[in-house]
């Protein structure tokens, strides 16, 4: 049976997912917790803060992504512009202003507890392009692996009104997901979603869990943004569409006062939005199901083996390559015998791939010109037949 929206909120709390369970977690920090409205300047205590709660989090062995708002607004007093709406090259140079600001105080006040951050400006395109798309996911793997906690926006200084995302709500869902997160916490001005837009609804209800987004869900979502704030409540629940589909939990929870990540892993009022599966599994049946192949590799027996037990594929193992296909598309992998074995993100073009087809690694640099990835397909881009459901 399927649960309307105000069923889900009668859920038991026991229905949210364990904090202590969420591993890779993925933080949106929106304008209006970082910066002052009167003054445009940064909360500093509020940002020490989250360095606290963050520190926590990395002590306990998890991995933080942080996707952080607030150049336009830390930017535009810097420049002298009036309150009010801003002109689209107006808000960018804010951005390219406000960014430096933003950067650098994270820097600091993290270097303090001891934490390296790390830029990470992104476009739509960074995140939904296959070729570009593997290497932002890359980066922010290979940081996450270091100890580092990467600090991400949307690059507003060089993406125009149509290829961007103008708000960071979807932004920190694509992120959360192409890093497969377990979950994306929205810290906002407001504890969750409630059942109709408090400031107009006095007896809005608060809904503690949503299994499913339905009509009835979206419906309550109000108008969106504010001057300072773009997305309200409708970006929010896109988010959660875009997060819960790719298997990424999502909470929407209070960031108003200071330590928000404590008071959620204490109990705090919030919001789940629950993914059906983990998002290894979602994003192994993206690839798998989702994806149009654009491409056949063919491979040897011991690459088959090597693939069953959870390696990548090599070029070494590779025997035939055909199709047209850029780095980063889906291609079908067949065994020896002509068998789909899986499916998988290719780090090699169709031309590219076919050159280094039966190589060993090291000769990728000689044979390409310059030093690629010495997988074809990563592990984690695979998926074969015998993992899906
Ligand atoms: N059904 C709803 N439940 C909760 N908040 C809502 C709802 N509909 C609209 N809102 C508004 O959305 C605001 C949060 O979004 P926004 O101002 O964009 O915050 P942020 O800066 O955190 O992105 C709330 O303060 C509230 O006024
Ligand atoms: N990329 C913009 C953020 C736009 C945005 O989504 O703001 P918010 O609604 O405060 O999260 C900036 O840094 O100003």
């Amino acid at each position: 049976m399927t649960l309307s929206g105000t069923q889900s909120a009668r859920i038991a709390l026991d229905a949210r997912p364990e904090w202590r369970n969420q591993r890779r977690i993925a933080i949106k920090i929106g304008s209006a917790l970082l910066t002052d409205s009167e003054t445009g300047t940064l909360k500093k205590a509020w940002l020490e803060a989250i360095g606290d709660d963050v520190a926590e989090l990395k002590a306990q062995g998890r991995e933080v992504i942080l996707v952080s708002s607030g150049a336009i607004a830390l930017g535009r007093r810097a420049l002298g512009l009036a309150p009010g709406a801003l002109k689209l090259e107006e808000a960018q140079a804010s951005a390219a202003v406000g960014q430096v600001t933003l950067a650098h105080a994270y820097q600091t006040v993290f270097r303090e507890r001891g934490i390296t951050t790390a830029q990470i400006l992104v476009t739509p395109g960074d995140t939904e392009e296959r070729r570009r798309y593997l290497n932002a996911r890359s980066t922010i793997a290979t940081l996450l692996k270091l100890g580092a906690v990467p600090v991400v926006n949307e690059n507003d200084t060089v993406a125009t009104a149509e290829i961007r995302y103008g708000d960071n709500d979807r932004l920190a869902a694509r992120v959360a997901t192409m890093m497969t997160a377990d979950c994306l916490v929205l810290l906002s001005d407001i504890d969750g979603l409630y059942t109709a837009p408090p400031a107009k609804n006095p007896h809005a209800q608060h809904i503690d869990v949503v299994t499913q987004i339905t009509p009835e869900i979206e419906a309550m979502a109000g108008d969106a943004g504010t001057e300072l704030s773009r997305g309200g409540m409708v970006t929010k629940i896109t988010a959660a569409k875009l997060a819960v589909s790719a298997g990424t939990h999502m909470v929407i929870a209070s960031g108003k006062e200071l330590h928000p990540l404590r008071a959620l892993a204490n109990g705090a009022p919030c919001t789940w939005f629950l993914a059906s599966a983990n998002p290894v599994a979602a994003r192994k049946r993206w690839i798998a199901g989702t994806l149009e192949p654009k491409g056949v590799v063919l491979i040897d027996d011991g690459a088959a083996r090597a693939l069953r037990s959870g390696r990548s594929l090599l070029p070494a193992g590779v025997t035939g390559v055909s199709g047209a296909f850029e780095r980063g598309e889906a291609v079908i992998i067949r065994d020896g015998h002509g068998c789909e074995i899986g499916r998988g993100l290719i780090a090699y073009c169709a031309e590219e791939a076919a050159r280094i087809a039966g190589r060993s690694s090291h000769e990728i640099e000689a044979t390409l010109g310059y030093a690629g990835r010495a997988a074809l397909i990563h592990r984690d881009d695979l998926a074969l037949l015998h993992d899906l459901d």
